[in-house]
């Protein structure tokens, strides 16, 4: 397992150690102790979920408010995404910035989103399967989320606005301007 630090504080791209043989493969997907020991991170995860989608889907940019906040750890079990965590701490040195990786069934790569991020993804293959582990419970009366297509964050989803899929809250998700002026 190798930490590679991303341009926003706290978020880490995580490289897997891969064990082949002529079988296939072998990988820890998660290690506590070695995680906490290469990212200092003190905290658990408690739920772990899993979402699967067709070519086009974008879901979020969501996060929960609050003390529900989540961290996530994020990977792909089928197929190819781009991953998105946008800062959203407000006494960071990466506020607002936005970081995109593609993550994809190969699990070369997780992505370690923090609490009080915004994230999402693309999916870029005919279906994706995806998998993140969360450091707190789902709570719906916390949950927000800022629209994909956000002109301001102006994030590269490598699929096309008009015909993305969208769930019917992501299509009336709030913009970046509107998450600003309710803070
Ligand atoms: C997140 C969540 C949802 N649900 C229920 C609520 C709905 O009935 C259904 C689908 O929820 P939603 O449309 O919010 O699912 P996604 O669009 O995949 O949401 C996720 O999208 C991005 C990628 C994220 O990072 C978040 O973890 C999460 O918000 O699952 C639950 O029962 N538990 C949960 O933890």
């Amino acid at each position: 397992m190798e930490l590679i630090e991303t341009p926003l504080k706290d978020c880490w791209l995580i490289k897997n150690t891969i064990i082949g043989d002529e079988r296939g493969y072998f990988l820890e997907s998660f290690n506590h102790r070695k995680f906490s020991n290469l990212t200092g991170w003190e905290g658990q995860f408690v739920q772990d979920n899993q979402s699967a989608s067709g070519y086009g889907v974008v879901r979020g940019l969501h996060f929960q408010r609050g003390e529900f906040a989540q961290a996530k750890l994020v990977r792909v079990l089928l197929g190819k995404v781009l991953d998105v965590a946008v800062d959203l701490r407000s006494d960071s040195p990466s506020y607002g910035m936005s970081f995109s990786v593609e993550l994809d069934e190969s699990n070369e790569y997780q992505l370690f989103v923090p609490r009080g991020f915004a994230h999402g993804f693309s999916v870029l293959t005919e279906k994706a399967v995806f998998f993140y582990k969360c450091d707190n419970y789902y709570n719906k009366a916390s949950e927000s989320g800022i629209h994909p297509f956000d002109p301001t964050l102006n994030i590269q989803w490598k699929i096309d606005p008009a015909t993305a899929i969208l769930s019917a809250k992501d299509k009336e998700a709030q913009s970046w301007q509107q998450y600003l002026a309710e803070l």
